[in-house]
């Protein structure tokens, strides 16, 4: 799969928002918002179109913060192998609107609802909301589901490609 881009908007009250996605790639996981990169694009550009798309929030590319970059592998899909660059934006104009593909709502980190998510994000996930940014690798078994293996290091800061996708 092309690399993606997950982006997890934050409001003043620290509230995440999350996206229930309603077809395609994890259908029925509440997820962040991304999706795959377009030629032409950067990351950051390609996590501010799919906010837009998933959403109907805009934001500006130079407010998204970069907090990790894991590649997530499928052992029996290798097909389904993508890195993904993951954004925290804090602002952002408009109100999060239910779109063809994804339903959206607002989470105190209390109460994220890490059973109805990729099985990996309750380990990775926790450490980006205290703060931390991550890089890592986290294997699927053949189900696509379970988790085989998770290595993710903490690191001071997320080296950007800033280039256009070819
Ligand atoms: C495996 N563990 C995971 N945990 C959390 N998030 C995960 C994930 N694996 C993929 N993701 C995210 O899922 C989106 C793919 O979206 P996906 O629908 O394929 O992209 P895109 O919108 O381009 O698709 P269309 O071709 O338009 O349907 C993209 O944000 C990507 O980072």
């Amino acid at each position: 799969m092309r690399p993606t881009t997950l982006c997890f908007p934050v409001d003043t009250r620290g509230c995440l928002l999350l996206g229930k996605k309603k077809r395609g790639f994890g259908v029925s996981k509440w997820n962040g918002f991304g999706g795959k990169i377009e030629i032409g694009e950067t990351f950051r550009q390609c996590a501010i179109r799919e906010l837009d798309e998933e959403t109907g929030i805009v934001a500006l590319v130079d407010d998204l913060e970069a907090v990790g970059i894991l590649d997530f592998r499928f052992s029996a899909n290798p097909n389904l192998d993508h890195i993904s660059y993951i954004y925290f934006i804090r602002n952002y104009k408009g109100i999060p609107k239910e779109t063809e593909e994804m339903k959206p709502c607002w989470f105190p980190v209390q109460t994220i609802p890490y059973d109805e998510m990729w099985k990996g994000d309750r380990v990775w996930l926790p450490l980006l909301l205290n703060g931390h940014k991550i890089v890592g690798t986290i294997c699927f078994e053949p189900d696509n589901e379970t988790v085989q293996s998770i290595d993710i290091n903490k690191v001071p800061v997320i080296e950007e490609k800033k280039c256009k996708y070819v």
